[in-house]
């Protein structure tokens, strides 16, 4: 439901060039059955419902590219209203720092203080259902200062060592092991406290943090997880996008309820 406050905010990162990816456009803006991956994002942000804005972090290469493709608002609802200012959920745009980390900390500076929830989403997990940034938001509300959603593990996992050595040196069990996916939730000042913490980190991509929970945990705080979508996949290369595409096609992903409005001079929304 829309607040007149802001509440709960969602951080969309955009800002990789998806090197491993290898498209010659940044990975956000690949299309995924016409439409581009950041959008499909931001779409299932609104359609939960629990989302007041969304900052999308681009690089700044192509800031105008991605105000074209999200503009200013995002539908929140199926087709209620066709008018995004009054109906839907409110879109800024920041250019991106040198690591995921970096951007995800330029976007925080970007929140007006009545935000309380903050949900970092990956544009690179295009299909993450709405449902599943509902869970993660209800969890932080409920008392959690930091969510992650976590999927089993189906495969054995051995460890090999840090150096590049083949050689496997353990062998870790993996009923107690989870794929991490986004979008993970906080309270919004432990993950002020815990990028602020880590700020010296960002600059370098090799030392930066891979996600935002292990920025809390290393603060020595509680990470807790609640149960992963397999829709939640992260696209990395090429074949991600392919088989995103079959199961859309074939209806195992459902398409987000929101549909397309009309696009401006000013630019479309997705
Ligand atoms: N400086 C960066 C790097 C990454 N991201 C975002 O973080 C998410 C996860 O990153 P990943 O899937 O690794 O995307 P890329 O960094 O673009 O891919 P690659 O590592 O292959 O270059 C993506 O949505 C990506 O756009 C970001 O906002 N800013
Ligand atoms: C945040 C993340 O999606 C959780 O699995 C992941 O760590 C991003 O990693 P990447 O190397 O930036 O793709």
């Amino acid at each position: 439901m829309t607040t007149a406050v802001p509440r709960t905010a969602a951080v969309l990162t955009a800002a990789g060039s998806g090197s491993r990816f290898g498209a010659a456009v940044p990975k956000a803006l690949v299309l995924l059955e016409g439409l581009p991956l950041v959008a499909h994002a931001a779409r299932r942000l609104a359609e939960s419902g629990v989302v007041d804005l969304i900052v999308v972090t681009a690089p700044e290469a192509f800031l105008a590219e991605f105000r074209s493709v999200v503009g200013r608002s995002v539908l929140r609802s199926s087709g209620l209203s066709e008018r995004p200012e009054s109906a839907g959920v409110p879109v800024l745009l920041t250019a991106g720092g040198a690591s995921r980390q970096a951007s995800v900390g330029a976007a925080l500076a970007m929140l007006p203080p009545s935000i309380e929830v903050v949900l970092v989403h990956d544009a690179a997990r295009p299909l993450a259902p709405a449902a599943l940034v509902a869970r993660v938001a209800a969890a932080v509300r409920a008392g959690h200062g930091a969510v992650i959603p976590g999927a089993a593990v189906t495969d054995t996992i051995v460890q090999v060592g840090s150096d590049g050595d083949p050689a496997v040196v353990a062998n870790p069990d993996r009923s107690a092991l989870r794929i991490v996916q986004t979008p993970q939730g906080f309270d919004r000042a432990l993950l002020d406290r815990a990028h602020a913490a880590a700020a010296h980190r960002a600059v370098d991509e090799a030392a930066a943090a891979t996600d935002d929970a292990s920025l809390v945990a290393a603060l020595g705080e509680q990470v807790h997880v609640v149960p992963g979508d397999p829709d939640a996949f992260k696209i990395t290369a090429p074949r991600d996008l392919e088989l995103a595409q079959l199961a859309l096609r074939a209806g195992l992903i459902r398409t987000s309820a929101i549909r397309p409005s009309r696009t401006t001079r000013s630019g479309g929304t997705a």
